[in-house]
């Protein structure tokens, strides 16, 4: 469904993504895991059109979207639900769920899609008069999902949903994109916590240096030694 074929960008001079590679396919979940710095969010943006791109190629549904603007990406169905907190604090659940649908042209639809929107988080439901800054960070991180889901989007990047919250408040935002990718939607996500991460997703990917280090069934990595090694906490035996 997406396709990165030997992107490269960055910054200004500085270039980020050194030739990274991947496909993935529709209605699944990959995360990318990587050090810090590897680049992870710098993906994400290049998909979006928040980067210079020198060279390669990115496909969605075999269609070339290189340097597409964020505009034309949600067009196609691309949403990006960016690292920290991105509610409007003082706004209540409803009005930034309104900012979801700011930029569709069919508002009556826009007020429909709430509703449904509402229906598969309850919690949104049951506080949706209440200010945003008033959930808890869990609520928070639904909010933004839930938000992202107003236009229907086929594709959803999500950069490091669990920052800040609790183990638990974790497996709930997890649950929600395991339902989401359930319902068909394919899900590229950035996660720092490496382990639940890759032990609720399809596929991994590891990024090291801008460059696709690894790709495989997340079940594989989590197994795998090197990853245990450098991600996972865990060791491997010196061999000599
Ligand atoms: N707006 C920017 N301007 C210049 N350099 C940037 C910018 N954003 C990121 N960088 C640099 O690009 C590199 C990759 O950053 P990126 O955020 O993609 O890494 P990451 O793998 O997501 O790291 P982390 O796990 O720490 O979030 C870093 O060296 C960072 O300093």
């Amino acid at each position: 469904m997406l396709e990165l074929r030997d992107v490269t960008g960055g910054y200004g001079r500085i270039t980020i993504l050194n030739g990274t590679s991947f496909t993935i396919p529709k209605a699944s979940i990959t995360t990318i895991i990587g050090p810090n710095g590897a680049g992870k969010s710098t993906v994400f943006k290049a998909i979006f059109g928040l980067l210079s791109i020198h060279s390669g190629q990115i496909l969605l549904d075999g269609e070339d979207v290189t340097r597409r603007t964020p505009a034309e990406m949600i067009a196609r169905g691309v949403t990006y639900v960016p690292q920290g907190r991105n509610v409007v604090p003082q706004l209540s659940v409803y009005h930034n769920l309104e900012l979801g649908g700011i930029t569709s042209r069919d508002q009556a639809r826009v007020k429909r899609r709430i509703e449904e929107v509402m229906d598969q988080f309850q919690i949104l439901r049951e506080f949706k008069d209440r200010k945003a800054i008033e959930l808890s960070g869990g609520q928070q991180k639904q909010l933004e999902v839930a938000r992202a889901l107003l236009l229907d989007p086929k594709l959803m990047l999500i950069d490091e949903p669990s920052i800040g919250l609790s183990p638990n408040i974790v497996q709930e935002v997890f649950q929600t994109l395991i339902r989401l990718r359930d319902l068909g939607v394919t899900i590229l996500m950035v996660e720092q916590n490496a382990k639940a991460a890759l032990a609720m997703s399809d596929y991994g990917i590891v990024l090291e240096l801008g460059q696709t280090r690894m790709h495989d069934r997340a079940d594989k990595l989590l197994k795998d030694p090197r990853v245990g090694q450098l991600f996972l906490g865990g060791h491997v035996e010196e061999t000599v």
